[in-house]
């Protein structure tokens, strides 16, 4: 059994699998990371490998008091990836990224491929069909949207992620919940727009923390697999040991 973590800028997400099957799945904090797998590997007992992605909020160091019968994968940047990797400056692209992209190559094969992940930021990663990963773009997540606004201005609340009632926002809040929740939705509705023009057929796959929220709200359909990360770590360490 395998066990995949995925260290966010928000939370730790992480996941048991058997062979392609999610057993369990788990949230949790930064600072709650050795308890909670420990606790884990009591419950599973049959997890033998770790595989971890991180932002870069936490290094390879933070898990060597773990369990020392548990092979442990760090996915970095020195790794062998089942794409060709194209971005100007590859040593500076997330790990999360490049795991995301290494999913969307191995489940869809010979396809165009967007990759659209609304977590603290939301990411967007192109693959091409000849498996060459081209790039995307940066933007902030939603509630990353909700926190700036308060954080950089004298008057603004800080609110919770709600649904705006209409589209021309009647009150502050209304304002606010229309400009960030319509705002990114028109972003990403956008960009699908525009990728659109330049190919006229790809797979979208929409994952992160907000993927369901927003699923629902887009105007082009895509099912939201919020696990897509964790798959993709477990697609990615089955990779690596067949091409060991
Ligand atoms: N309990 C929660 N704590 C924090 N964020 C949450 C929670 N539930 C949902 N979210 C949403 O999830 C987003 C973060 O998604 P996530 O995929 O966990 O990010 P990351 O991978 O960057 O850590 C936030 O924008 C927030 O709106
Ligand atoms: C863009 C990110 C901050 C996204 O992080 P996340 O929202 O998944 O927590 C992360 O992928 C990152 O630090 N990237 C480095 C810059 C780059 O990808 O070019
Ligand atoms: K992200």
């Amino acid at each position: 059994m395998l066990l995949a973590i995925d260290i966010g800028n928000t939370r730790i997400k992480g996941a048991v699998f058997e062979n392609d099957t999610v057993i369990e799945s788990f949230v949790f904090s930064k600072n709650e990371l050795e308890k909670k797998i420990e606790n884990i590997l009591k419950n599973f007992p049959e997890v033998t490998h770790l595989v971890v992605a991180s932002v870069g909020n936490l290094e390879k160091e933070d898990f060597l008091k773990i369990d020392k019968r548990l092979k442990i994968d760090f996915i970095s940047h020195e790794d062998q990836f089942p794409f060709e990797n194209l971005y100007a400056t590859p040593k500076t692209l997330g790990i999360d990224r490049m795991v995301l992209a290494s999913g969307a190559t191995l489940q869809f094969k010979n396809e165009n491929r967007l990759v659209i992940d609304a977590g603290t930021c939301i990411t967007y990663d192109f693959i091409n069909d000849k498996n060459q990963y081209l790039g995307g773009a940066i933007s902030p997540g939603l509630r990353l949207r909700y926190e700036s606004l308060h954080n950089f201005t004298a008057k603004l609340p800080l609110l919770k992620v709600e649904n705006p009632e209409n589209f021309i926002g009647n009150s502050t809040s209304e304002s606010i919940h229309s400009g960030v929740v319509n705002g990114l939705i028109n972003e990403i509705d956008g960009f699908i727009n525009e990728y659109k023009q330049i190919y006229p057929k790809f797979t979208i796959i929409l994952t992160g923390g907000d993927s369901d929220f927003l699923a629902k709200r887009l105007k082009n359909t895509i099912f939201a697999n919020s696990n897509f990360l964790l798959e993709s770590l477990n697609h990615l360490f089955q990779y690596k040991i067949k091409n060991d």
